[in-house]
């Protein structure tokens, strides 16, 4: 029989699911060596927030075929290490949606009527009415960072509250946002004008740090803001120092830089400020959700079956997965890439099967490219299943062809997003040893393999430039590991694609595009 370790508090509901094809033991608390003493016993493992499960713990899981995680956020799982290790990494995208959005939405009420603070002052015995005069949130405006679907839910629920509606979130069509009631705007006009900001994103390396002093310093001084997405989405600091100065309004927090949160200014601010200890998903309705969702993927998988939600490995069957296993990742390579290189919101992808890949079967491999295309906007919420789901809801259309006389490789992909910023494409192959290479960009032929860290310029062939854009690196301290032009006529247009060692630093993608001769340039982190 199958063993399950469950090492965070979940609720009997899902324990009662595992136990219909696997011996549970429920061990909460454990410390990391005391769990990578014992995981390699289980062929599961079910974790809330509480477990972090690093590559070490992963490497001692021997047995391990999946880890579901109670919740959204994956983050506290390598899934990198454990997609090395073919292990399924699970979790339950929607089940704690509604908990978490009511804790956003309660946190505003509380924000603005003082709640916590009035109700501390009536148990110490007092009858102040003086100090707790409120603010009314109908008439107010509501400024929704991240328009997904917890931002959803907020939005529905604020309207009816007569709250007037702005969101910002730039993988959502304005059509999608004015179904919900919002009117999509720019992310400083939103800072601006709302009257209570509410965060409702994943922690990206473009969102971290997104409300900083000079953001801060953007809003209204009766602002306040609200985040139950991520800690680190806030720089605590800046936002204790604009409280303080009353630069803005207040704040109520769910989520911290550092949790549990240690020793904090935050902490010694008045009424302004409320925070609580990540309890956005802590309702008994999201925890038997979740639960349930997660068991019944782990079920499923130990009986050898797919998983729904898996954040990490297509749920599809496994004879069709083993075939298609080295393009799936071709096409979420060049799907994240073409994204990128696109820019904004895209409207439009066109996938184009070529050669031995036009066949009816390589459709999952339209699924991976959307997923690909979606990672910027959903990191590891999007997953094969519902990658389509969340294209349609992007108001993003997929245009299917296939050419069976496309014979330049074996099989190969090609992938053209058009959006708010242009239209850019790609196409790759899989060489030698199923090794990915790209082999066009923007029409342009090119032989790389991709890499994490790129840049790609479009720029006239000329004499001296490669040197310049080198030398202009090497200024700035980037290391280039490959460089490669691709151009169709002599000294006519041309594309560059440089594999660097580290992420390009920020300002220097200005600065290269001030190169006589080069006339875009673009970073991308694979
Ligand atoms: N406090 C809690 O206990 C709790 C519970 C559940 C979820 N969460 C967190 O809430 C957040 C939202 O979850 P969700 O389920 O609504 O996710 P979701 O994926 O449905 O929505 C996220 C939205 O953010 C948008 N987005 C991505 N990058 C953006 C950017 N740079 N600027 C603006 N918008 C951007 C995406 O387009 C998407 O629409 C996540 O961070 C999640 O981890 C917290
Ligand atoms: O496990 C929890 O309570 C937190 C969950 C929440 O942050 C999530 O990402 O789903």
């Amino acid at each position: 029989m199958s063993k399950v370790l469950v090492s965070d508090t979940i609720d009997q509901a899902g324990i009662d699911i595992l136990s219909q094809v696997a011996s549970v033991d429920v061990k909460t608390g454990l410390k990391p060596a005391e769990l990578i003493e014992i995981i390699g016993d289980y062929d599961a493992l079910m974790i809330r927030s509480g477990t972090r499960v690093t590559q070490e713990i992963i490497d001692a899981g021997t047995q391990l075929k999946i880890i579901g995680r109670a919740g959204v956020g994956v983050d506290n799982v390598d899934v990198p290490a454990a997609t090395r290790r073919g292990i399924v990494v699970v979790n339950s995208p929607e089940g704690n949606t509604i908990a978490a959005a009511e804790h956003a939405l309660a946190m505003m009420l509380a924000l603005s009527r003082h709640i916590p603070d009035a109700n501390a002052s009536v148990k110490r015995g007092a009858w102040d009415r003086n100090s707790f005069v409120g603010a009314e949130v109908y008439k107010k405006t509501l400024g929704i960072v991240g328009l997904g679907k917890i931002g959803s839910h907020v939005a529905a629920v604020a309207k009816a509250m007569g709250m007037k509606l702005l969101a910002y979130d730039p993988f959502i069509s304005t059509e999608r946002a004015e179904q919900i009631g919002c009117q999509l705007v720019e992310l400083d006009l939103l800072f601006q004008q709302a009257d209570y900001i509410t965060l409702h994103i994943p922690k990206t390396s473009e969102t971290t740090h997104l409300i900083n002093s000079v953001t801060l310093g953007k809003m209204k001084p009766t602002a306040r803001i609200i985040n139950c997405a991520r800690g680190g989405i806030i720089e605590e600091t800046a936002l204790a120092a604009a409280i303080k100065a009353g630069k803005i309004g207040g704040a109520a927090l769910d989520v911290f830089e550092t949790e549990p949160l240690g020793e904090s200014e935050l902490r010694s601010l008045g009424k302004e400020v409320i925070l609580t200890p990540h309890l956005g998903a802590s309702t008994t309705e999201a925890q038997v959700n979740v639960a349930i969702d997660v068991a019944e993927q782990i079920r499923d998988v130990l009986l050898g079956l797919p998983a729904r939600s898996a954040v990490n490995i297509p749920g599809l069957g496994p004879d069709v997965l083993e075939e298609l296993k080295p393009y799936m990742q071709l096409a979420e390579t060049l799907g994240n890439l073409v994204g990128q290189l696109a820019g904004g919101r895209v409207e439009l992808l066109n996938v184009r099967l070529q050669g031995e890949l036009a066949t009816n079967k390589s459709q999952p491999l339209v699924i991976a490219s959307l997923k690909g295309l979606l990672y910027q906007a959903l990191r590891e919420r999007v997953n094969y299943v519902n990658a389509n789901i969340e294209a349609k809801e992007r108001g993003i259309r997929v245009i299917e062809t296939r050419d069976a006389s496309a014979r330049d490789y074996a099989g190969s992909l090609h992938l053209e997003a058009t959006g708010t910023l242009g239209t850019h494409s790609v196409t790759g192959a899989l060489l030698g040893d199923k090794e990915i290479h790209l082999t066009d960009v923007d029409g342009f032929p090119i032989n790389v393999p991709p890499s994490k860290y790129m840049v790609f310029t479009l720029h006239r062939d000329m004499p001296g430039i490669i040197g310049k854009l080198g030398s202009l690196l090497g200024s700035f301290n980037v290391n280039i590991a490959s460089m490669q032009v691709g151009r169709k006529i002599v000294r006519g247009d041309a594309v560059m694609a440089l594999s660097i060692d580290d992420p390009l630093p920020d300002g220097i993608l200005d600065e290269i595009v001030k190169v006589p001769g080069i006339r875009d340039a673009y970073t991308v982190t694979l």
